[in-house]
């Protein structure tokens, strides 16, 4: 395999690889005995002959140092904010008892990409998303690619965010039960060499049970207030794509944008957000454990501005509270 030495110079290494991939897969029965005995489907084959790979968005390189950095991952939590997520970060180091080493403080593991922002704590990954879905798509191919050069075995994926809610109170704690495009289709679309790829997006319901059931379990004590689950709708917009009549365009009224909420209600659907599709279409795929937890900001059928900082920020802890509890409570079990 050949050297970038250009790339080398700015201190990362990456290298010419892709040419002499494709027969390379294709006649090593090897590799797929390999891929077989993998709990993660669905694999790119081609990583199994990649010997250097630099997943460049987390700055982070397949090596032997990241396969004991990172073989004890059990559970990644994504949200959309880097500061929420560093929050996030020191709430479960607190909840799990996790120690780091005197003078040491927890550090951005991705700051040199400057593209996400990632901390690990013992068994837990705490990593922001950005908005949208190309945005976390990018970042599940990268962590995936990570759980998977480290070895890490049985892991959770969970996405603790915000959303607007459709006809729950703001401050609710939505459990998605499936994640839904704008036409109520349970299906991640993406487009692949011109061809459109579908992935299903209906959540795990063992998964949601358990959550839920610890949801009811504390609710209204310790910050867990009112969780429910329901269908989400994943829109690529915050304000057309969410059909709200205050963003700079808008070619509908307003009854016309009640009637689509309340079709919406009509279809069981409770929160609207902009990441469910990729998250559960590109773990399903992958047969990986995960669940998606948002909080209410607004209830769509009331309004459409978000507002009120400061309750906010008390609301977005609420799915971290949540979250927490299930992670203890399996730590007990591993
Ligand atoms: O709060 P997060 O996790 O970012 O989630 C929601 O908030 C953002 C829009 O304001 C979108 O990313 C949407 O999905
Ligand atoms: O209404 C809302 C609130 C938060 N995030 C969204 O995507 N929509």
């Amino acid at each position: 395999m050949e050297l970038d030495d250009r790339d080398l110079d700015s201190g990362q290494k990456h290298y010419k690889h892709v040419e002499r991939l494709p027969s390379v897969v294709e006649s090593d029965c090897e590799i797929e005995k390999e891929f077989a005995n993998l709990s993660i489907m669905n694999l790119n084959r081609h990583l199994a002959v990649l010997e250097n790979d630099y997943l460049y968005h987390i700055s982070l390189e397949k090596s032997e140092r990241l396969r004991k950095a990172f073989s004890d991952v059990k559970f990644v939590c994504m949200g959309g904010s880097p500061k929420r997520m560093h929050q996030f970060a020191h709430y479960i180091k607190e909840e799990i008892g996790f120690q780091l080493p005197i003078g040491v403080a927890l550090q951005n593991i991705s700051e040199e990409s400057d593209r996400y922002a990632m901390y690990k704590i013992g068994p837990v990954i705490s990593v922001n998303h950005g908005i949208g879905c190309p945005s976390i798509s990018i970042l599940l191919n990268e962590l995936i690619k990570l759980i998977h050069y480290a070895g890490c075995k049985d892991v959770t994926f969970f996405r603790i965010g915000t959303c607007g809610g459709v006809g729950v109170e703001p401050g609710t704690i939505v459990v998605t039960s499936e994640a839904v495009d704008g036409m109520f289709r349970a299906e991640y679309r993406q487009i692949v060499l011109g061809k459109e790829q579908v992935r299903k997006t209906k959540c795990d319901e063992k998964l949601v049970q358990e959550i839920v059931d610890i949801g009811k379990k504390f609710e209204n004590k310790e910050g867990i207030e009112k969780v429910t689950s329901g269908k989400t709708l994943c829109a690529n917009d915050f304000y057309e794509g969410q059909g709200r009549l205050d963003g700079a365009f808008c070619d509908y009224n307003a009854e016309e944008k009640m009637g689509f909420l309340r079709k919406c209600r009509d279809n069981e659907i409770k929160n609207i957000e902009m990441e469910s599709l990729c998250f559960s279409g590109l773990l399903n795929y992958a047969n990986i454990r995960a669940a998606v937890i948002c909080v209410t900001l607004v209830d769509r059928l009331n309004g459409d501005q978000v507002v009120s900082h400061d309750l906010n920020l008390q609301f977005q802890e609420r799915p971290f509270k949540l979250v927490a509890k299930y992670i203890k409570e399996q730590l007990k079990t591993k």
